[in-house]
């Protein structure tokens, strides 16, 4: 028997990496409206991605600091299930996204530190979902996506009120061991199942899926 460890795979640009992801076996597909990111699709490529998601795998949009106007536009066109906010956003605008979008949103906060994790439980008041990510390096572009880990001993005894989900710098190598240390039953993984930024690996995306189902002793 083996933990149901639930997968997102983010950043999904092409028809082959829908394919990959629900081959695989993951339960969340996930698109970034985000120009600086390489994995970046417009809403019009992501309609056309997010209708050949077979149901049951869960269709997150991933933005950053977006406007009411940014959202209005991806969710009018895009068929969706989650909205991931992964920018700077105050526990006050995840309240208004969700009220005004009728979607659960996943807030994604960067760790680093004890002081971090704090704020995890200010957010967990609020979102349907959090997202335990590294913190940006300093000087990077992206606020995530940057294949870097934290300290997962810095979240090994914490529990939530609402469902959380793993990521930063996870891959086919390690996500066993983060799992096993955090006691993670979701992980999100990107830039672990590529061979550049914004390519996705098939092979690899089943590989990383395969080391998330770690055997139960009875
Ligand atoms: O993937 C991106 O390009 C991205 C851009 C902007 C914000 C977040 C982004 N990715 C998310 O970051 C984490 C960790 O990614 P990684 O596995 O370390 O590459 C994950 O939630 C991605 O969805």
């Amino acid at each position: 028997m083996t933990l149901g460890i639930r997968v997102k795979i983010c950043g999904l640009t092409r028809p082959e990496d829908v394919s990959a992801v629900a081959d695989a076996g993951a339960a969340y597909a996930g698109f970034v409206f985000f120009p600086k990111s390489p994995r970046n699709v417009t809403i019009e490529q992501a309609r056309h991605l997010a209708v050949e998601v077979p149901v049951g795998v869960a269709k997150v949009a991933l933005v950053v600091n977006a406007d009411d106007a940014l959202l209005d536009a991806i969710t009018a066109a895009v068929p969706l299930d989650i909205l991931q906010l992964h920018g700077s956003e105050s526990p006050k605008r995840v309240s208004e996204v969700r009220s005004r979008f009728g979607l659960p949103v996943m807030k994604a906060v960067g760790v680093a530190d004890q002081e971090d994790v704090a704020a995890l439980d200010l957010y967990a008041e609020v979102a349907d979902q959090i997202l335990v990510d590294a913190k940006p390096p300093k000087n990077a572009d992206l606020p995530g996506g940057n294949g870097v880990s934290f300290d997962w001993r810095l979240i090994s005894a914490r529990r939530w009120s609402k469902p959380w989900m793993l990521a930063g710098g996870l891959t086919p190598d390690n996500v066993a061991e983060a799992i096993a240390l955090t006691g993670a039953k979701q992980v999100d993984v990107s830039s672990g199942v590529e061979t550049a930024p914004g390519v996705k690996d098939a092979g690899v995306i089943q590989e990383f899926i395969q080391a998330t189902r770690v055997p139960v002793k009875l």
